[in-house]
């Protein structure tokens, strides 16, 4: 009786020690940060090799009979087709007319471009007349009830729409809101990889003023030794292989988030900012490319190129 005494008690001794260990080691790790890709509503993109428009095996070319001007065997400047997405959903679908008729005067002009709107309601999209090799295809997607989902949702929506149609019919992609105009000239100065524009709320603050996502539970964290610019998430693009990468790598950290219970604070743009910190943007744009209407324009912007309309932002999210 008096031997198994002290065994029990080192049992017992093992037994709490254990225990407090386990709570130690998930206390310091809460939240507990969870990957399941069973989560994911859509693996397929995962395993998708796409066949961009560019890597199209060359078709065997006829040699002209005559010799061609060295000039103009060079010069191929409109033949590229150049993307734009846009979402209208819910009260938005009211911001599409005055968005495709300033796209048409000033967006790419001379270039083949090809607009996708995707919306819940496509008889809501007016019928604007466009000019010659330009065209646009409505894209019927679900409505989601929050604003915030519906933002973050695109990202989804984009790898997805690229993986499936887009790659094949253009070869840049624009991302664009749809509470815009075209003020002035958007054209190929604008092309690069991977093309970001610069917030117009913080083009003149510091690091430390920049809203990036502050708290380490989120995939967006941003310590505040990070960062240089603060980009909006009102604009990006570039060649549409990368817009693919940059979409479905946003996509996965916003489901990561999601899995874990947590929205970053700016949603989406949050996470486009980590993203493009530790992937750089080859073009950085200037706030002449996501301007706001209801800021007084600075003297040193000369030129508001595409501008945020004045909005009711809570009439139009209710
Ligand atoms: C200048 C800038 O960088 N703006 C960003 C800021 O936006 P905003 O305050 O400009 O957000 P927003 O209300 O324009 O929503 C973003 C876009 O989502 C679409 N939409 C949204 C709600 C809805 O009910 N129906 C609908 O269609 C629509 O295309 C809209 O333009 O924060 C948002 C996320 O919080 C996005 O990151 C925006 O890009
Ligand atoms: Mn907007």
């Amino acid at each position: 009786m008096l031997r198994w005494r002290p065994a029990l008690g080192l049992g017992l001794c093992l037994l709490a020690g254990t225990s407090l260990w386990a709570l130690w080691a998930y206390v310091r790790n809460w939240p507990p940060v969870s990957y399941v890709p069973y989560y994911l509503p859509c693996p397929e993109i995962f395993n998708l090799k796409l066949q961009h428009k560019g890597e199209e095996p060359l078709q065997p070319v006829a040699q002209p009979l005559y010799p061609q001007p060295k000039l103009l065997e060079q010069s191929q400047p409109l033949n590229l087709t150049i993307g734009v997405t846009v979402f209208a959903l819910g009260k938005y679908t009211r911001f599409v007319q005055h968005f495709l008729d300033s796209a048409e005067e000033f967006f790419m002009r001379g270039y083949r471009v090809h607009y996708y709107i995707f919306t819940h309601d496509p008889a809501a999209i007016p019928r604007v007349p466009l000019s010659a090799g330009r065209l646009l295809s409505i894209i019927p997607i679900r409505r989601h009830s929050h604003w915030e989902e519906i933002s973050t949702r695109r990202m989804e929506t984009i790898s997805l729409h690229i993986a499936k149609r887009a790659h094949r019919e253009v070869d840049y992609l624009f991302c664009l809101d749809v509470d815009m105009v075209f003020r002035n000239l958007w054209g190929p100065e604008t092309l690069g990889d991977l093309v970001a524009a610069i917030h117009p709320g913080y083009f003149t603050a510091s690091r430390q003023q920049f809203p990036y996502e502050r708290r380490r539970a989120s995939t967006a964290f941003v310590a505040d030794s990070e960062g240089d610019f603060y980009y909006g998430g009102a604009v990006f693009g570039g060649r549409v292989a990368s817009v693919y990468e940059f979409t479905r790598v946003c996509h996965m950290a916003i489901l990561t988030d999601k899995a874990n219970g947590i929205m970053a604070i700016w949603q989406e743009e949050s996470h486009l900012n980590r993203h493009f910190i530790s992937h750089k943007p080859s073009k950085v744009l200037s706030p002449e490319y996501i301007w706001d209407d209801r800021k007084p324009q600075p003297p040193s912007l000369k030129l508001i190129r595409f501008s945020t309309v004045n909005k009711d932002t809570s009439w139009l999210r209710s």
